[in-house]
């Protein structure tokens, strides 16, 4: 059995890559960056090392990997003989992968079981975008190759941070993981992934990961970069900033108990786990990684308009989400493009715009005037915006 998997990065290498070793695939990585190409060929093992309480080596061994930007005809062959193919490449790249699998079903012989995919992103259905996006690369063809594949969504949980430049393949993880992944979509012959688990409904699983994990990791990251932390652990260890993402978790977990009926003691129990996983201080996870890329962040289905818009249209109390989103507005890192690309926006535009084109929520909608005040204040505070 063969898997090809998109992206060798963090969660590529320390949980996903892991987890379809030890169902037993032979491993086949795809990536554009030469040197990690280069630096996983250059060795026949590598080890995901787990950091905190509980915390087990292991060790990964049958794979390689192919650089897709210099050898797309190699990539293209492994995946028309894979079994399944996965990607952990961010939401946005999906679109560049998605001519390659295209391309790899055009080769596919008719006749051999569905190429089973499934996208790994934090992203509300990302398999399914991902379907999307090779249904326009494919055109006209797409009617003839949608059916030598199989599309089934899923939920990664993991926390893995950057890891140190020049420190080779091994990946430090925390001991934490969760995969949920759409049963449905298989059949009588879903992948073999032992430690994942397969779900007739994946909603509730992706709205709580993503509203809740990710939410108040984000939270997390904003207060603590505005208070000069570096790292996850340092900003939960500040019992205001602590605070702050209770308040936020709070209202996510009041909609999702509203909406899909979770028990509310037993979502007590997950912010719990999840503020405990925060709080690994042997886990070297920065701020600036995890409030990486604000506006996809910010956006109209993510992790913070996401539930705050829900919450609102239920009558459910929103004001932790917006001080969230006021602390989101105020990241500044000038290494991330879309801080940098935020930070313009407050200076150079008015409030309605920026939440209109940052947030993609309707003037009308109710969240969009609360939004818009947390913008017109930030910009109140840099002194900008007022003259656009
Ligand atoms: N790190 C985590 O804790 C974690 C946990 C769960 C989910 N995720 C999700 O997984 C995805 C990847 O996150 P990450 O932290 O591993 O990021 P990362 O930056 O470490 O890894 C992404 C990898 O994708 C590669 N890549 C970029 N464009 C590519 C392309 N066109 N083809 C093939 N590879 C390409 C990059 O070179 C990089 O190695 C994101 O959607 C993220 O939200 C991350
Ligand atoms: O990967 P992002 O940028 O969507 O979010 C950053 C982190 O919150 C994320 O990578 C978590 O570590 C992960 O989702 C834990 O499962």
């Amino acid at each position: 059995m063969k898997a090809v998997h998109f992206g060798a990065g963090n969660i590529g290498r320390g949980f996903v890559g892991l987890l379809l070793h030890e169902g037993g695939y032979e491993l086949v990585f795809s990536d554009v960056a030469a040197p990690l190409v280069d630096a996983i060929n250059a060795v026949d093992r590598y080890t995901v090392r787990e950091v905190g309480p509980g915390g087990v080596d292991t060790v990964v061994t049958g794979f390689r990997a192919i650089n897709s930007a210099e050898n797309a005809e190699e990539l293209i062959d492994e995946i028309a003989g894979a079994n399944v193919v996965t990607t952990a490449v961010g939401p946005t790249v999906l679109r560049f992968v998605a001519p390659h699998i295209v391309a790899g079903l055009a080769l596919r012989d008719p006749s051999s079981p569905p190429l089973q995919i499934m996208a790994c992103e934090n992203a509300i259905n990302a398999t399914d975008v991902l379907r999307e996006e090779m249904k326009v690369a494919a055109g006209g063809a797409w009617d003839a190759l949608e059916g030598r594949a199989v599309f089934a969504n899923t939920a990664v949980d993991r926390i893995v941070p950057a890891q140190p430049e020049g420190g080779g393949v091994d990946v430090t993880v925390e001991p934490f993981f969760e995969w949920a992944i759409e049963r449905g979509p298989f059949g009588v012959e879903p992948p073999v992934i032992p430690r994942a688990h397969f779900v007739d409904d994946l909603a509730p699983y992706i709205e709580r990961k993503l509203f809740t994990v990710n939410t108040g990791h984000a939270t997390a990251a904003y207060f603590g970069a505005a208070a000069g932390s570096d790292t996850i652990a340092a900003a939960l260890a500040d019992d205001t900033i602590a605070g702050r993402v209770d308040a936020a978790l709070r209202e996510t977990s009041a909609l999702l108990e509203v909406k899909h009926g979770l028990d509310a003691e037993e979502l007590a129990r997950y912010r719990a786990t999840i503020l405990d996983r925060f709080r690994n201080d042997v886990l070297p996870d920065t701020v600036w990684r995890v409030g990486r890329q604000p506006l996809r962040k910010l956006s109209r289905h993510e992790r913070f308009i996401g539930p705050a818009a829900q919450a609102i249209e239920r009558g459910l109390g929103v004001d932790g989400l917006l001080d969230a989103i006021s602390a989101a507005l105020a990241f500044d890192d000038v290494e991330d493009a879309q801080s940098v690309d935020l930070q313009r926006m407050l200076r150079t535009q008015d409030a309605a715009s920026v939440t209109a084109e940052v947030t993609g929520l309707e003037a009308d909608h109710p969240l969009f005037g609360r939004v818009e005040a947390v913008v017109a204040a930030r910009q109140q505070e840099l002194g900008a915006g007022a003259d656009a």
